[in-house]
């Protein structure tokens, strides 16, 4: 029998549909026959997402059955989680931070807040350090690597200070020491390893942040991503997020708050291969993905990443103090910050939340009260120039120009199938005819570092049909605005520059609509940051043109205290 499932208003949007499926079917069991009273989505869509459901647009036969409406209505109550609340290490550096974040989210009664955490501090990095001393220590000394002590150190004594039981993470401690032991042993630390090494940080601050949570009075649940569906590719170090993630992360969540409800504390970063099965990463700073992830299965209204600035701001604060918040991104505008280096967003995490239409806020734990950034698909781009200038350093550049003469065909298909045999990705890129411009991703997004060998590679290869130049340190800067107005922002960019005497190198401004590059030398790659920020956000030059939207220009306290702004 096909149970039907009534939910007026709330089903409107498919994400909140199939999270309640998930949820009803945890409840009712797992071979149900749903049909949904107002899904959009055709039946075979619903399956793909692994649920067994029998949809119908038509609404009469399904509103038809009367038993299943009070199930529907009391489904709806209890499957209410309503906010992601993301906090970084940054926020969670210690015993004090992690006490702070609770009365944070305490503060927030009204919300029913699915908490995703990163490792405590630089725990990630400590975790990467011992590693790589690992590997040439030996055995018996793996146990004396400082940052090992320093890992113990921080744990414990947040454990102690927040008057929670050493068992706690004792034996993940005991675990990590293990597998220093065994990398030592076996002189290597594959990427494999590697993964499963620094998720231990995440496994312990999640386990620390719920028994606190727990201890306060206020039932929570801790979760290990890998444990409740994080399905990703097996891509170690900097794996991505498999469809099948969405529906399983709903259904448990959903099942589990229904049988016992608890707030869902949740490892950031963390996934499991598909194939290996084994604990992956999602690359440096993947919580924020892990956060949009969770939004977009649960359907809910508001994804939360909580750092240690007042939001998004108009240039990197470690490049320049003068940075102010931007209020309003849209989520291809912030997608294109992170991927050309602004570090304060993973290049992956507005993805979930473009697909699920889920606004993203980044706030400041430190400073509560401000305003934050709100990310959303849309925003008014009429008055909008420039929003942020972002730098890239340390980017290698390639200048190929064909030896062939002038209308060879084929010339750029020959280039980039090149990249792609040896999986290499292009950041920007310039054109002639006969001649292109390219630079390349050092990192393959974190990972990665493009090696000498790989580079000598790719210039072999180009060279039996062109000649190259391969130009290294050269750092893109991106200048992230309302493409509509790139004459505006060119002539007052190359004012700035020609004036500081920096000769552009490469330009390129894409169909993203929203960024315009430069690509300079490193060595000046930040103080043209800092000349064009004064140019654009400080000298009035926003309001003296017709029309132009002015950044917040009040000041703000960043996490050390340091005023930014004017
Ligand atoms: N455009 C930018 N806006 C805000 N922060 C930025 C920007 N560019 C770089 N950052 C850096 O990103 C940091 C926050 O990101 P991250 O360290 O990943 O936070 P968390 O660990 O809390 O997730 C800030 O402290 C800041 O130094
Ligand atoms: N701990 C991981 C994942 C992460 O997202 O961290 P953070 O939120 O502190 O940037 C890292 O350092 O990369």
């Amino acid at each position: 029998m096909a149970v039907a499932l009534r939910f007026p208003g709330l089903a409107r949007e498919p994400p909140a549909v199939l999270a309640i499926c998930a949820a009803a079917s945890s409840k009712l069991g797992r071979d149900q026959d749903f049909v949904c009273a107002s899904a959009r989505l055709p039946a075979q869509c619903w399956r793909r997402r692994g649920l067994v459901v029998r949809c119908q647009t038509g609404a009469a036969a399904v509103l038809r059955n009367e038993e299943a409406t009070p199930a529907a209505a009391a489904l709806k109550a209890d499957t209410g989680f309503t906010v992601v609340m993301k906090f970084g290490g940054s926020s969670l550096a210690s015993a004090d931070r992690m006490k702070e974040v609770a009365d944070l989210i305490l503060s927030f009664p009204e919300e029913t807040p699915v908490i995703v955490l990163s490792a405590m501090g630089k725990t990630t990095n400590n975790l990467l350090l011992a590693g790589e001393k690992a590997v040439s220590c030996g055995a018996p000394k793996a146990s004396e690597i400082p940052e090992l002590a320093v890992i113990k150190d921080l744990h414990l004594r947040t454990i102690d200070e927040l008057g929670l039981d050493r068992s706690v993470v004792s034996g993940l401690l005991d675990e990590l020491e293990q597998l220093l032991k065994g990398v030592a042993m076996m002189k290597e630390l594959t990427h494999r390893t590697r993964d499963y090494l620094v998720s231990f940080g995440e496994c312990m601050s999640t386990r620390i942040f719920a028994a606190y949570l727990n201890k306060l009075g206020k039932k929570a649940r801790q979760y290990d991503a890998f444990d409740i569906g994080f399905i990703t590719t097996d891509d170690f170090t900097n794996a991505d997020i498999l469809e099948v993630t969405y529906p399983a992360v709903a259904k448990r969540l959903h099942g589990d708050w229904m049988d016992d409800p608890a707030i869902p504390i949740v490892t950031g970063f963390l996934g499991k291969g598909c194939k290996s099965c084994a604990v992956t990463t999602l690359g440096r700073g993947g919580s924020d993905l892990t956060a949009t992830t969770i939004g977009k299965a649960l359907g809910l209204r508001e994804i939360q990443v909580w750092k240690d600035v007042d939001g998004v701001l108009t240039c990197d604060p470690n490049i320049y103090a003068k940075a102010i918040p931007v209020p309003y991104l849209t989520f291809d505008e912030a997608a294109e910050l992170a991927y050309f280096g602004a570090q304060v967003l993973h290049p992956q995490s507005m993805r979930p939340a473009r697909d699920g239409d889920i606004p993203v806020r980044v706030k400041n734990s430190y400073n509560r009260h401000a305003p934050g950034t709100v990310i959303t698909k849309a925003r008014d781009m009429s008055k909008s120039i420039l929003t942020s200038i972002v730098l890239k350093s340390n980017v290698t550049m390639l200048d190929i120009v064909s030896t062939r003469m002038l209308g060879q065909y084929g010339f750029l298909a020959k280039v980039f199938s090149i990249f792609e045999d040896l999986g290499i990705s292009v950041d920007c890129v310039a054109t002639s005819e006969v001649s292109i411009s390219l630079t390349l991703d050092p990192s393959k997004l974190w990972s990665r570092e493009l090696i000498q060998q790989e580079l000598d590679h790719v210039v072999e290869e180009l060279e039996k049909f062109a000649v190259v130049h391969l130009l290294q340190r050269r750092s893109i800067i991106s200048l992230i605005g309302n493409v509509q107005r790139s004459s505006l922002i060119l002539e007052k960019a190359f004012n700035v520059l020609r004036r500081k005497g920096v000769n552009v190198q490469m330009i390129s401004q894409g169909a993203s609509k929203v960024n315009i590059s430069l690509v300079v030398n490193d060595s000046e790659g930040k103080e043209c940051v800092q000349a064009l920020h004064s140019a654009f956000f400080e000298n009035g030059f926003m309001s003296e043109v017709e029309g132009a939207d002015v950044p917040q220009n009040g000041a703000s306290l960043n996490s050390n205290g340091t005023i930014y702004g004017n």
